[in-house]
């Protein structure tokens, strides 16, 4: 098995957070795709949720950088998760960077009506400092899995988000178009020449 994963038995209390984290094209949604996949082979009620913001791909789907997806519902703020159907077992929030503050409290909240929660966001942004209720939902999860993308420069584990644009804003939707992957090394380079 990739990564641990607990056992769970209907009926029982068996609510926790879980956090998927890293630079963008690490593969946290493909990872959180897997694990909800794995919830729904078991017959288990699962719902997924992201930021209305996050409009990339599809307006109702999460969808990973190869093109898989998942049906989801997209919603303004955290506490819209809370109003989920009542026999919802198993929770997916992509894009968890966008939500507001309230996310943790939100998760804390699910978790202890015995909801298993797996959220999936960016740990830092484009400037490499932490990004919005990520680092407090790590502080909160029974699991946080931190994975890396390849560096595009050198090849090495990738932990860094480098914006490729001219842009200063903290919430700017992008894809190769404007972001890569790169090592601690790669990332603090003086040049920083975009290689094409
Ligand atoms: N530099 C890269 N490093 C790793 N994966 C990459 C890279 N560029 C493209 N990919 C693709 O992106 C996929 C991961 O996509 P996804 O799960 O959507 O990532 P994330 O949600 O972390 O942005 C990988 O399986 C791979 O096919
Ligand atoms: C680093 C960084 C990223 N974003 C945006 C760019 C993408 O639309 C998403 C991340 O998607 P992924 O599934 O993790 O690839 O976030 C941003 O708005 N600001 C940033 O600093
Ligand atoms: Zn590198």
């Amino acid at each position: 098995m990739l990564f641990s994963e607990q056992n769970y038995r209907r009926g029982e209390f068996c609510g926790s957070i879980e956090v998927i984290c890293g630079s963008m094209f690490s593969g946290k949604t493909e990872e959180l795709l897997r694990r909800l996949r794995r919830a729904q082979i078991a017959k288990l009620n699962v719902e997924i949720f992201k930021p209305k913001t996050d409009t990339r791909y599809d307006e109702n789907a999460v969808v990973s950088h190869d093109l898989n997806s998942i049906q989801s519902t997209p919603v303004e703020t955290s506490s819209s998760i809370l109003l989920l159907n009542a026999d919802t077992q198993v929770v997916g929030i992509d894009e968890a960077q966008f939500f507001d503050e309230d996310l943790p409290d939100v998760c804390n909240k699910l978790a202890q009506k015995g909801i298993r929660v797996i959220v999936a966001g960016l740990d830092m942004d484009f400037l490499g400092k932490p990004f919005g209720p990520i680092p407090a939902l790590m502080a909160i999860a029974e699991l946080v899995t931190k994975v890396n993308a390849v560096c595009v420069r050198c090849g090495s584990p990738a932990m860094y988000s480098f914006r490729k644009v001219a842009s200063e804003s903290k919430i700017l939707l992008g894809e190769k178009d404007s972001y890569e992957p790169r090592c601690r090394r790669c990332y603090h380079m003086a040049d920083n020449v975009i290689l094409n």
